[in-house]
């Protein structure tokens, strides 16, 4: 089955550009796009990966831990890194420093305020409330009816801001369940009796979701979300008034977009009284034609910069993101008169066909895919036939092996084949967070000219950051959890680094009477879900998660972001704490470091790294083949090839993608796959099969009978019969639904037809493995990033409290008891 990027991100390396200073602005739009050949560019995630191998919780060697102010590693000066960092001027927060990125300064005032503080957490202590809102009300669209209390605080119930039409898309815990395997199939109108049009065509495989609301018309209607099809068609329960308004609104905005016809649009689909900061000027642009760069804050509501242009296009809205959790999110929160779809791994062939046949009936407005799903050439060539809008590219940034989440598969979306391919006339990336060489690799790749970038990335003011150097990192966070603010707010995110750290911390809070859970990429996928439900719910107040969890997660009232350990990069800190305070509340954001974690860490990278040796090794192997089997199909199998050549997984798709997308194209890759199926016949036998059933007929050729058994792989069965492992899939899972066999299947592996042979592969490995190492050391540059910018933050608020020789601990306790308590 194809796979989707829908892993835990643990592998995802960072890539700081090889050049520290920034390049020169991309190069303006070249129309037309269909002429232009793109660059080519070597990319790689050295880090990245094993990527679904566990984290060792310990580094095999330590290496030698000097003391903080040991300057014998030479960590990069601050002025070199990636971000700047300055102290605040603001006077509210004269504690607090600023890191701005490097390249668009004079733009945003992007980046952290940090505010020093250690623990000491005395309840007795007083202090004075920072000027930072401290009602926890919430800044924007505030209703008359006040909430007194904020909901995260233990025992309050008090309801969110209400948003009229947005209750229906279904907030409630910001968490869909989607069980892919389960449930029935039912559409239900208003009434939830009628079904509707589509629905009744399509078989029982729906989850029913029901969730009540009150439309403009008073009317009480029921909503429903499925899962099996993953396709939402909610617009059809909403009252009569409420469509039509929202109708009248689009066409308003069709006819002309002025930002009153907008407003008025933002009103009738969200009860959004104003729009925030960039997301006018986003959707005034792409509603123009024009091709987008948006770059605004997690939380700040980059969605609606789409969600209000695919109501007003006529076309379809095609949504690039990351990962399947993420897109299963924004699906949820699509407003009920979007129509939406998902394309994933976790689906069945049934399930797929059925989405992309609702696609070509025009049943869909949006719809979600991962990037992998590029690599399909059946989903390419049905997407070439329908009207496509606009193309969204969420978490833009993983396009740039220079940010800190570079995915191989999102170098696939180059303007050069999305326009010429798929005829995709207009482009929004959307990122929260960038450097400004990432931003250039993105508007590159996508052709995005940079009049049309809209940059808004400074942290949202809701947000208190404060660090600590913490010499017992588990005993200072049952301190800070159990001292004001922290112990009062309900939800709480602690980040880890280690799988092994989530699970030992989230029992040792258990054991002090905090109900906390643990998260991370090995606990089975069921029960993850549960856990976020749980969280989602207020039924555990506590997750300790690897980064894992957190992405794609709109639970709006999460008080408090914790980094127990370091971030390995400033850009993943910011990510990260982007959880906190998305109702527009104070919260709460603190990371613990010690140079103990940071050294571990700078450790961990460097022994990530591969050799020219292991590299020209995987290339002897690619190419291995015989001449004769060029265009066939091939498969590398990720577990054991990452143990041949002592290589991650995430680094080994970087190499097969740069060959087939670097300067000369030597493979084309094809949809991951499963490629061991061992199978069983039941009703017909297998020779009387074979007879009507040519892939039958391949099979019992090309399998081995282990135990009445047939153990084959597929790749060899669809090459021996000229089709393509995605249709071979299908004819078997045709097979399987008529009760004819049953089969599983094991072993994902990459997989890839050879266009040409490498003349020669000493250089080509040089090459690579060169380009591999500069990518690891840029990564350890991101980490020395993070690193002093939270020892600048500690060293400059002791200057700034005169307080240089006297422990920390003490002198910052009432300090930090007033920030934090704010
Ligand atoms: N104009 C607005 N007024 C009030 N609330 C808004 C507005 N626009 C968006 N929101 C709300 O803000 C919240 C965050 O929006 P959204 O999920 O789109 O953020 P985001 O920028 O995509 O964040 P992330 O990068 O973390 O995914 C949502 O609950 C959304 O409904």
């Amino acid at each position: 089955m194809e796979s989707d990027s829908d892993s835990d991100c643990s592998h995802i390396s960072s890539t700081p550009p090889r050049n520290p200073m920034p390049p020169p602005p991309p190069p303006p739009r070249r129309p037309p796009l269909s002429s232009h050949k793109p660059k080519t560019r070597l990319k790689s995630s050295s880090s990245s990966s094993k990527s679904q191998r566990k984290l060792p919780s310990e580094p095999a060697e330590p290496p030698p831990q000097p003391s903080l102010d040991d300057t014998s590693l030479n960590p990069p000066p601050l002025s070199t890194l990636p971000f700047q960092i300055r102290c605040s001027s603001n006077l509210h927060r004269p504690n607090l420093i600023e890191t701005l990125p490097a390249g668009y300064f004079s733009k945003s005032t992007f980046f952290s305020k940090i505010q020093r503080s250690s623990l000491n957490f005395e309840p007795s202590e007083s202090f004075t409330c920072p000027p930072v809102s401290t009602d926890r009300a919430p800044p924007e669209n505030k209703p008359n009816n006040v909430i007194k209390k904020h909901p995260n605080l233990i025992g309050a119930n008090a309801p969110l801001p209400p948003a009229k039409l947005r209750k229906c898309s279904g907030n409630e815990g910001n968490f869909v369940k989607l069980n892919l395997n389960h449930g029935r199939r039912k559409f239900v109108n208003g009434k939830g009796k009628k079904k509707s049009s589509y629905a009744s065509s399509s078989r029982g495989l729906y989850r029913r979701s029901k969730r009540k609301w009150k439309g403009e018309g008073d009317v009480e209607m029921e909503s429903v979300c499925d899962e099996e099809g993953l396709v939402t068609e909610i617009g059809q329960q909403k009252p009569k008034k409420g469509c039509e308004l929202i109708e009248e609104a689009v066409l308003k905005v069709q006819n002309e977009a002025s930002d009153e016809n907008l407003a008025g649009l933002l009103n009738v689909m969200y009860g959004y009284d104003s729009f925030r900061e960039g997301q006018l000027e986003a959707i005034k642009m792409v509603l123009d034609g024009k091709s987008t760069m948006l770059v605004l804050p997690t939380g700040a509501g980059k969605s609606l910069c789409y969600q209000m242009p695919a109501m007003v296009f006529s076309g379809v809205t095609l949504v690039v993101s990351p990962l399947v959790a993420l897109m299963i999110d924004q699906l949820k929160q699509l407003p009920p008169v979007i129509q939406g779809g998902l394309l994933c791994s976790s689906q069945k062939p049934q399930e797929v066909s059925e989405t992309l046949r609702l696609l070509q009936e025009g049943g869909i407005k949006v719809l979600f895919v991962s990037p992998e799903r590029f690599l399909n050439e059946e989903f390419l060539s049905i997407l070439s036939s329908i009207p496509i809008s606009l193309l969204v590219v969420d978490e833009a940034h993983c396009i740039s092996e220079w940010s800190h989440n570079f995915r191989p598969s999102y170098t696939r979306l180059r303007a050069s084949l999305l326009c010429t391919r798929l005829n995709i006339g207009c482009i929004l990336a959307m990122t929260a967070t960038a450097t400004a060489t990432t931003l250039n690799a993105i508007m590159s790749a996508l052709e995005i000219p940079s009049t049309n970038l809209i940059h808004n990335a400074k942290l949202r003011d809701n947000m208190q950051l404060s660090v600590s150097l913490s010499g017992n990192r588990t005993k200072d966070l049952l301190k800070l959890i159990k001292s004001p603010p922290f112990a009062e707010l309900q939800s709480i995110i602690i980040y880890c680094k280690f799988q092994s750290e989530t699970d030992i911390l989230s029992r040792y809070l258990c054991d002090n009477n905090i109900s906390a859970k643990s998260y991370h990429s090995s606990i089975p996928s069921k029960d993850r879900s549960r856990i976020q439900e749980l969280f989602c719910s207020n039924k555990i107040r506590v997750v300790v998660a690897t980064v894992a969890f957190g992405m794609g997660l709109d639970k709006r009232d999460v008080g408090a972001v914790i980094h127990y350990s370091m971030p390995e990069s400033l850009e993943e800190y910011v990510q990260e704490i982007g959880r906190a305070g998305r109702d527009g509340r104070l919260s709460h954001c603190h990371l613990f470091f010690d140079d103990i974690t940071y050294f571990k860490l700078r450790s961990l990278m460097h022994s990530d790294g591969v050799d020219e040796y292991a590299v020209n090794k995987f290339l002897c192997d690619i190419f291995s083949t015989d001449m004769k089997h060029q265009g066939k199909i091939h498969a590398m199998i990720k577990e054991s090839s990452s143990r041949k050549f002592d290589m991650k997984e995430e680094v080994m798709l970087t190499l097969l993608t740069q060959l087939e997308l670097g300067e000369v194209q030597y493979i084309r890759l094809l949809p991951q796959l499963n490629v061991t199926c061992t199978l069983n016949f039941y009703k017909t036998s297998p020779m009387l099969l074979a007879d009507k059933d040519i892939v039958v007929s391949a099979i019992l050729k090309k399998s081995e009978n282990k135990q009445g058994q047939y153990v084959f792989d597929m790749p060899t069965v669809a090459n021996s019969i000229g089709v393509t492992t995605t249709e071979l899939s299908n004819h078997l899972y045709n097979l399987k639904l008529k009760g004819e066999i049953t089969y599983e299947v094991k072993d994902p592996a990459y997989c890839y037809s050879i266009v040409e042979v490498p003349g020669d592969f000493c250089s080509l490995s040089r090459q690579l493995t060169k380009w591999l190492l500069e990518v690891e050391c840029f990564k350890v540059d991101k980490l020395d990033a993070m690193f002093n910018a939270a020892i600048f933050a500690v060293n400059d608020c002791e200057k700034m409290q005169g307080c240089h020789g006297i422990p920390t601990r003490t002198m910052f306790a009432k300090k930090d008891l007033g920030l934090l308590q704010g």
